[in-house]
């Protein structure tokens, strides 16, 4: 079978700032990393370890301290910024306030590395804006000035220029900064679409670890110290890379859940024991009020539910107690003596 061809591939590229110069800065490297038509990759790591400056070296933003970078098999040195416009569509964190334009011509500027300096839209580029403003929820602003519109707006209007540029690749710096939850989760849901029917490859820089493990066909994720892992999100948190990156001071990643906890200076232990959402929630209170919650823990809740009723039983290995709230049980796990 012809092996598939990579739209971006680095080979032993190292990424950092004044590269030449005797104040050279490394960030990472050597980077070896693939991404395929129809995938969609999101850069996850901690704040400062090199995601936008990654983001922005692969879009020929910026120059590489070492090591090559291919789009389409094409060394990325050898194209010309039009070429690389009509490859990239890049939205960075900082160019996403775009003065006085109205909505409609800042989504048709995507069309500018097709419609030539004059700007005059064919069908062509009608119908990939008409596609971008539908996909992105923009038709409800299009008449408005970029300086009217909330960040959330106007990170989405950026988004429909991008798709509106009809690349083989996409690249977005933090794409849902400015988003309230449904958007975030709608974007995210967007873009998996986006590369799956499009086949275009999508490579986002991200903080939502949650979203990114639900919808992302690899993560790319970075550590402070210049290292990048690559892989499915389950592999990544199967071999450790995961929680290895992300826990720290007051927070874990649980990889048996797959979600994060915070830490509370608390740490005794209590089990649950029963099915459903009671009990799915009682375990997460639990959590969330500092307990370890473990099987093999000597206090133990039952959680039942009868006849759209909740009883908890609380076992303090002497005592019994019930309650028929989850507030009365916290309430009294909270009392001296009795975990
Ligand atoms: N122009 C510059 N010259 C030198 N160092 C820089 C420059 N711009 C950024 N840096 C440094 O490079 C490192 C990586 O920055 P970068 O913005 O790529 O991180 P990031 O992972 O995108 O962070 P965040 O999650 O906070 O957005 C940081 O230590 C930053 O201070």
């Amino acid at each position: 079978m012809e092996k598939q061809q990579a739209i971006l591939h680095t080979t032993a590229l190292t990424i950092g700032y004044h590269p030449g110069t005797s104040h050279l800065k490394v960030i990472a490297g050597p980077l070896n990393l693939s991404l395929y038509a129809g995938q969609l990759i999101c850069l996850l790591g901690p704040n400062g370890c090199g995601k936008s400056t990654l983001l922005r070296t692969v879009s020929g933003l910026q120059k590489a301290v070492s090591g090559n970078i291919q789009l389409e098999g094409k060394d990325l040195k050898g194209l010309k910024p039009a070429d690389i416009a009509r490859q990239i569509s890049l939205v960075l964190t900082d160019n996403v306030r775009s003065g006085n334009l109205d909505v409609y011509s800042l989504i048709s500027l995507g069309r500018y590395p097709y419609s030539g300096w004059l700007g005059i839209l064919n069908q062509t580029d009608k119908t990939a804006i008409d596609y971008a403003i539908d996909a992105t929820g923009t038709a409800a602003f299009l008449n408005r000035k970029m300086d009217s519109l909330s960040d959330g707006e106007c990170q989405k209007v950026m988004l429909a220029r991008a798709i509106a540029q009809d690349t083989p690749l996409i690249i977005l710096d933090e794409p849902t900064a400015h988003l309230d939850l449904p958007s975030r989760i709608q974007l995210m849901r967007l873009l998996h679409q986006l590369a799956k029917e499009t086949g275009k490859a999508i490579l986002i820089s991200t903080h939502e670890l949650d979203l990114a493990l639900q919808v992302a066909d690899q993560i790319w994720l970075m550590d402070s110290g210049g290292h990048l892992a690559a892989g499915l999100p389950e592999e990544l948190i199967l071999d450790g890379s995961f929680q290895q990156a992300f826990d720290k001071d007051g927070l874990s990643f649980d990889a048996a859940t797959g979600t994060f906890h915070i830490h509370h200076p608390r740490k005794e232990e209590l089990s649950v024991t029963g099915e459903g959402t009671a009990a799915f929630w009682t375990r997460k209170a639990l959590i969330r009020k500092g307990y370890a919650v473990t099987p093999a823990a000597v206090r133990r809740i039952t959680v039942s539910e009868e006849g759209g009723l909740m009883f908890w039983l609380l076992d303090t290995g002497g005592d019994k107690l019930s309650f028929n709230t989850l507030s009365s049980l916290l309430h009294a796990l909270d009392q001296p003596g009795i975990t």
